[in-house]
C-alpha cells in the first residue's frame, strides 16, 4: 500500500483477488448498508461472509450499527455482495480508503451499486419512516474540493472528469416506484435529493435552513462519494434514503437528534427495505456466474 491518500490499481487488485479466492460468488451487484440496515444481507441465500478485518486492505467500521461484515449469497437467484457497514469521513478515513470496496466491487464484476443510508429530513413534507428513492444529489464536501477521485487519475477505472448528472439510474428509479406502488408503500415512498454533509456533528438550525433553501430534501453523512466512484468507473447506481428523522428547522422546536433515535427508525422499517431491495434485484436483467 502506498500513502494513506495513494492507493494504486495493484492495491485494489490484491483485494478482489483475495475474494475471489475465498469464494465461489460472482456479484453482479453491491448493496452498501446503511445506518442500522445491515440485516438487509440477512436476506441473502448460500452466504460466504468475511469480516472486514479478516480482508486484506479493508478497512475497518468503527460506527455503531455498522457490524463490520461483507456478505456474499443470493436474492432471488441473483448473486449479490452486501457491506454490512460502511466507511464515513468522520471516522478518519480518507475518500479513497471510504470508496476502496466500490473500486474492489468493480474487479469482481459488479454492475450495479445499491446504496442505503440513514437520513434527516429537510422537505417539510417527509415524515420519519419515509424511504426518499434517491434523484440526485448535493455532495457539500466535494463542492468544497474533499473528492475520492483527486489525485492522479486512474484510466482503467474511468475519466478524469467524469459528469454527474443523471447518475441515480433513471430505469432503476422507476422500476422502484413500481415496485413500491405494487407492495402498497406508495405513501411513504418519496423521491428526492440527498445531500452529503462531512458530520459527524448533526446540522445546526442555520446550516439545515441552508442546505433546504440549496434544494436539498434529506441529509446525510455518506454516499455521495460511493456513488462518485462507481459511476466513475461505470456501475449503474440506485440510492435509498431512509429519513429516521426531521432536521430541525426551526428555533422554537427543541427536538435533539441522536444517533440511538436514527438507529431505533433504521430497525422500525429494515423489514420494508429489505423487501423493496430485494424485489428490485430480482428484476435486474443479470446473468449469474459463478467461479
Ligand atoms: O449514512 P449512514 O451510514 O446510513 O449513517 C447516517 O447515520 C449516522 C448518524 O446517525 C451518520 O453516519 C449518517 O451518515
Ligand atoms: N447529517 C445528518 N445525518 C443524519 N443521519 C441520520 N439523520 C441525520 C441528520 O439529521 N443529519
Amino acid at each position: 500500500m502506498h500513502s494513506k491518500e495513494q492507493i494504486c490499481h495493484d492495491d485494489y487488485q490484491k483485494t478482489a483477488d483475495w475474494i475471489l479466492s475465498q469464494t465461489q460468488h460472482r456479484p453482479k451487484v453491491a448493496i452498501i448498508c446503511g445506518s442500522g440496515l445491515g440485516m438487509l444481507a440477512d436476506a441473502l441465500k448460500l452466504q460466504d461472509s468475511f469480516h472486514y478485518s479478516d480482508i486484506p486492505g479493508f478497512p475497518q467500521s468503527t460506527v455503531q450499527g455498522h457490524a463490520g461484515r461483507l456478505v456474499f449469497g443470493e436474492l432471488k437467484g441473483k448473486t449479490c455482495v452486501c457491506m454490512q457497514g460502511r466507511f464515513h469521513m468522520y471516522e478518519g478515513h480518507s475518500l479513497c480508503k471510504v470508496t476502496f470496496p466500490v473500486r474492489v466491487f468493480k474487479l469482481l464484476g459488479v454492475e450495479t451499486l445499491i446504496v442505503t443510508n440513514a437520513a434527516g429530513a429537510l422537505a417539510d413534507g417527509y415524515c420519519n419512516g419515509d424511504i426518499m428513492i434517491i434523484r440526485d444529489h448535493i455532495n457539500m464536501p466535494g463542492l468544497a474540493g474533499l473528492n475520492p477521485l483527486n489525485g492522479p487519475n486512474d484510466d482503467k477505472f474511468g475519466p478524469r472528469f467524469p459528469p454527474m448528472s443523471g447518475v441515480y439510474d433513471k430505469d432503476l428509479r422507476r422500476l422502484a416506484k413500481d415496485i413500491c406502488k405494487s407492495l402498497g408503500y406508495s405513501q411513504f415512498v418519496q423521491e428526492g435529493v440527498y445531500c452529503m454533509v462531512g458530520g459527524p456533528n448533526f446540522e445546526s438550525i442555520a446550516e439545515a435552513r441552508f442546505l433546504h433553501k440549496l434544494g436539498a430534501d434529506a441529509v446525510g453523512m455518506s454516499t455521495a462519494p460511493e456513488v462518485l466512484v462507481a459511476s466513475h468507473c461505470g456501475m449503474k447506481v440506485f440510492g435509498l434514503s431512509l429519513i429516521t428523522n426531521k432536521v430541525v428547522k426551526d428555533y422554537d422546536d427543541t427536538e435533539k437528534v441522536n444517533h440511538e433515535g436514527v438507529l431505533g427508525v433504521s430497525k422500525m422499517r429494515s423489514e420494508t427495505l429489505q423487501t423493496l431491495v430485494t424485489e428490485l434485484v430480482s428484476r435486474l436483467d443479470i446473468n449469474n456466474n459463478t467461479a
